[in-house]
């Protein structure tokens, strides 16, 4: 079978790294999620006392923790220097903070490396997750998704989340994806954005299950037609 790439974007909540994830193991290819990438550099700055909102401070740094991403689908695994960061980057501060980091042209030219070396690697293909994958970092992947879903649709699926760890009421958590996704797309560097040749779901009224078998039955098409 020959190698496969695919790309999927969209804003947060959206389903990306559940829909990557089963795909990538229905169809024996590797999984990256950059999201994970941008959090690992962002817990990191926060730890070592960086200013994160001063874009000089942390480009001078940037180059520094080595991030290290797994890319079995059943095992994704994140360390920075060595050290498991699969906990740590998923707290609300580093979640709060990693839109400003990941805006800093210096840290998407480094992380964005990183990205294409590993999905070079991947022998027999890989599904890559995140917000530039198929405008940036892969542009001429395969098979590009864009997955969207209302806010409200988003926040409930984050609120069923958090329930019993760091609660938040269903308005702060739609308010919270909102600034988000706003500082995704609006920075300068490789903004969140869909492909012109991405294909667009809206998972607002999809189960995840009916998500994966769209994109799975996309990229047979594709493998098909070669
Ligand atoms: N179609 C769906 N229907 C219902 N729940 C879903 C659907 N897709 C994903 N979910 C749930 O929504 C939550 C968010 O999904 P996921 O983490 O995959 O989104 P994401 O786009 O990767 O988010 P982020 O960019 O913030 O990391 C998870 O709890 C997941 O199980
Ligand atoms: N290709 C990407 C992926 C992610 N980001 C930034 O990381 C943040 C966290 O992403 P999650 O998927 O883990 O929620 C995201 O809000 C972006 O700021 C990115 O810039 N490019």
């Amino acid at each position: 079978m020959e190698s496969v790439i695919v790309a999927i974007d969209g804003p947060s909540g959206t389903g990306k790294s559940s829909t990557s994830r089963a795909v990538a193991a229905e169809l024996g290819l590797s999984y990256l999620d950059t999201g994970a990438q941008y959090r690992a550099i962002t817990w990191w700055m926060l730890t070592n006392g960086i200013d994160v909102d001063d874009p000089g401070a942390v480009a001078a740094v940037c180059g520094k923790p080595v991030i290290e991403s797994g890319t079995d689908p059943l095992a994704p695994a994140i360390s920075v220097d060595g050290a498991d960061a699969a906990g740590p980057i998923r707290t609300r501060e580093v979640t709060s903070k990693v839109s400003a980091v990941s805006a800093v042209p210096e840290v998407r030219t480094r992380i964005t490396e990183l990205q294409r070396a590993i999905a070079a690697a991947a022998e027999k293909g890989i599904v890559v997750e995140g917000r530039d994958i198929g405008t940036t970092v892969l542009p001429g992947a395969d098979v590009k998704i864009f997955l969207t879903a209302s806010p409200e649709a988003r926040a409930a699926r984050r609120s069923g989340e958090l329930k019993g760890k760091e609660a938040a009421d269903l308005a702060s958590t739609r308010e919270a994806l909102i600034r988000r996704d706003a500082a995704d797309s609006s920075r300068k560097a490789s903004p969140l954005a869909k492909a012109d040749d991405a294909v667009e779901v809206d998972t607002t009224d999809l189960t995840l299950q009916q998500v994966i078998e769209c994109v799975v039955a996309l990229v047979e098409e594709k493998r098909a037609a070669r």
